[in-house]
């Protein structure tokens, strides 16, 4: 896998505003009103100080009249303890009015976040499953995770901040709006000040950018890393590769690290620089004010400045570096760190994945199956998987799949579910090409049992379900009938050990049915499918895990079920298939034997030669079938030919 897995499609150009216009756009009226309220709250919030400053000079130094810019002169009581109290009911009625607007705009922008994030994250879980199964092959489990986890909470991190540069931004302007008011030329030369630090944010963003796309791709190795290990811990401990593990997840999070510290060291330089701007500003201001109020402020420069003036106007600069400062190190930083993110959530959801939907409704009325001159090849691969692989099987017939190992039989099955699309040729169920109807509904009249098959964390029950009805604990889920469950699973012969179990049907199966054996998780997924009632059923060595006797004993409810529906098995085990009404030899991709199992036998090619070594007839086996085991396994064939008799001749006992 490449560094960047995750790239936005070419029709993306900025992934950050395509999810704001999506995503945040449709809660726009309470972001406007949060902002409002922000904006409103920030006038009492700079009231005090400029209350404190006039009083200061009016009512303790007594230098000048107490007089406040757009109040009235008569609103001032004449005493000073009338001013006082004036002051103090001031102060007061600032502090409820911005405790209120805060609390208010909080409300309104943390809902709209909220339900925005929660937007983005369904939508890109159902976009990651709506992909078919190549996207899977290319991106790892974790790295997918860290996209849905990981990036989507980055984006709520740059919500909050972003909320925050509004605060931010009016603070800036009222604080500047309030210094206005003192003294004019000396907020001009205070606005002076950003103007330096634009250059500065400038060399910033274009160093920062591409070093957080870095972090988040390793955020993603490390979660690939971590969910890699714990999936197989298994074989971990096995192989008592603890030690191994912890090395690879060590250089993960050593290279995460590197990383992230080399967007914090410059970081580090950046608040560094723009602190000593500031500073050196704010002492600048300090040193002009004291100067003008000691030696008095010349006409041309704006007029007097008392000591309480200043006062406000530093205490207003304070109100107005500081959120430049914040504004430039926190806001743009998460801004330039969800723009990362932002990029890997546009590519999952604008990745290029089918509609589930998009097609008609598949009608089946016998489940007559067709392959015709199908060829397939996976993406990467250099040669075909499946070449003009052409069979009909007819309506409630059981078609056995056999051939050597990667020989391309799962992979047929994989096409007739559309996880992939072929190359050539056409899939047709009672004559629909397959490739004409939305995948949902093509899927809705299969089903499915894989060799290891998947086991929900839940009850057999809801396993069993889960074909049917949503995976739902719900109490008021609609409910199967239990007979329908005890049937499949009778016919999937799992119910025997499912009433052993403690709490029987109710018996939670663990992560992945991590409690029950390999046979066990088979017969449930079985009964998965039965419960399902498909049309087409494809069983991928399904019953690999089971013992011969409970293997015939599933056979022949399949065999009791076959006529309902059309079966595709694939089998190893050639006995599992040997009463197919048809039988497929597959290998290297291409069907090279068909026929019944008396058929093929009689035809004396792979087939026979398969059945002879499964049998334990090795005398009988051909010339050619040594030697291309020879040429597979090396010195070793002869070896591995008669170990596999042994084993058949211990099962068959
Ligand atoms: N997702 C994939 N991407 C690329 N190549 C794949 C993929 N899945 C399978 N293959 C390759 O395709 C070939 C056929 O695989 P397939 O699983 O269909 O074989 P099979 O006959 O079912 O084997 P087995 O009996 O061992 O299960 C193999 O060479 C395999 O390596």
């Amino acid at each position: 896998m490449t560094e960047s897995q995750f790239e936005p499609p070419d029709h993306v150009d900025n992934s950050l505003w395509l999810l704001v216009r999506r995503y945040a756009r449709p809660h726009a009226l309470r972001y406007v009103l949060a902002a409002i309220g922000t904006l409103i709250a920030q006038i009492p919030q700079r009231l005090p100080a400029l209350v404190i400053g006039v009083a200061l000079d009016a009512i303790l130094l007594q230098d000048t009249p107490y007089a406040l810019p757009l109040l009235p002169d008569g609103w001032i009581p004449e005493t000073t303890t009338g001013q006082v109290q004036f002051t103090i009911g001031l102060l007061v009625a600032a502090y409820v009015l911005d405790g209120t607007m805060t609390w208010l705009a909080g409300r309104l922008e943390g809902t709209a976040r909220l339900q925005t994030l929660h937007e983005i994250r369904v939508d890109a879980f159902d976009a990651v499953v709506g992909h078919e199964r190549s996207f899977f092959d290319r991106h790892q489990t974790g790295d997918v995770m860290s996209v849905l986890n990981n990036d989507v909470s980055n984006m709520n991190r740059f919500g909050s901040n972003a909320y925050e540069g509004i605060r931010l931004s009016a603070q800036i302007l009222v604080a500047f709006a309030f210094m206005l008011t003192i003294h004019v030329p000396l907020a001009a030369l205070l606005a002076l000040m950003p103007l330096l630090l634009i250059g500065l944010c400038q060399w910033y963003t274009t160093r920062v950018g591409p070093r957080y796309e870095r972090v988040r791709e390793s955020v993603g190795r490390v979660n690939s890393r971590l969910e890699d290990s714990i999936e197989g811990i298994a074989t971990v401990k096995a192989f008592a590769r603890e030690d191994a593990e912890r090395d690879r997840l060590e250089s993960a999070s050593r290279s995460y690290l590197d990383r992230n510290w080399s967007v914090i060291r410059l970081r580090l330089v950046f608040s560094l620089a723009s602190w000593v701007i500031v500073s050196g500003a704010f002492i600048g201001l300090f040193s002009l004010g004291a100067y003008l109020v000691l030696e008095g402020t010349p006409a041309w420069f704006g007029g007097s400045l008392t000591a309480g003036a200043l006062l406000t106007f530093l205490m207003y600069s304070q109100s107005f570096y500081a959120p430049i400062r914040q504004l430039m190190l926190d806001v743009l930083d998460s801004y330039e760190d969800a723009l990362a993110s932002s990029k890997r959530i546009t590519s999952v959801l604008e990745g290029d994945h089918p509609d589930r939907n998009e097609g008609r409704e598949l009608t089946v009325l016998e489940g007559r199956l067709e392959y015709e001159d199908v060829s397939f090849t996976y993406e990467g691969a250099d040669e075909e998987t499946l070449t003009d692989v052409s069979f009909a099987a007819e309506p409630g017939s059981l078609v056995g799949v056999v051939g050597p190992t990667g020989a391309g039989k799962s992979t047929l099955t994989k096409l007739l579910f559309r996880f992939y699309e072929p190359d050539r040729g056409a899939i047709r169920i009672d004559g629909t090409d397959i490739s004409d109807v939305s995948r949902r509904s093509l899927r809705e009249h299969l089903g499915y049992v894989s060799q290891d098959p998947f086991l929900f964390y839940g009850t057999v029950r809801e396993n069993i379900v889960y074909g049917v009805r949503e995976f739902d604990t719900r109490a008021d889920a609609p409910e199967i009938d239990h007979a329908d469950v005890v049937a499949a699973a009778k016919l999937a012969g799992a119910h025997e050990f499912i009433t052993d179990l403690e709490d029987g049907y109710d018996t939670q199966v663990g992560e992945r049915g991590a409690s029950l054996s390999g046979g066990q998780r088979q017969r449930i997924a079985i009964a998965r499918a039965l419960l399902k009632d498909p049309d087409v059923l494809v069983l991928d060595e399904a019953t690999s895990h089971v013992d011969n006797e409970t293997e015939r004993q599933i056979q022949r409810s399949i065999d009791a079920t076959a006529g309902e529906q059309t079966t595709i098995a694939i089998a190893h085990r050639l006995s599992t298939v040997r009463n197919a009404d048809q039988i497929l030899v597959v290998d290297d991709g291409e069907i090279v034997e068909r026929g019944t199992h008396d058929e093929l036998v009689e035809q004396d090619g792979l087939y026979a030669d398969l059945w002879r070594v499964q049998v334990g007839d090795l005398e009988a086996v051909s010339e050619a079938f040594l030697e291309r085991a020879r040429a597979r396994f090396g010195e070793s064939a002869q070896r591995r030919v008669t170990e596999e008799i042994e084993t058949t001749e211990e099962v068959s006992r």
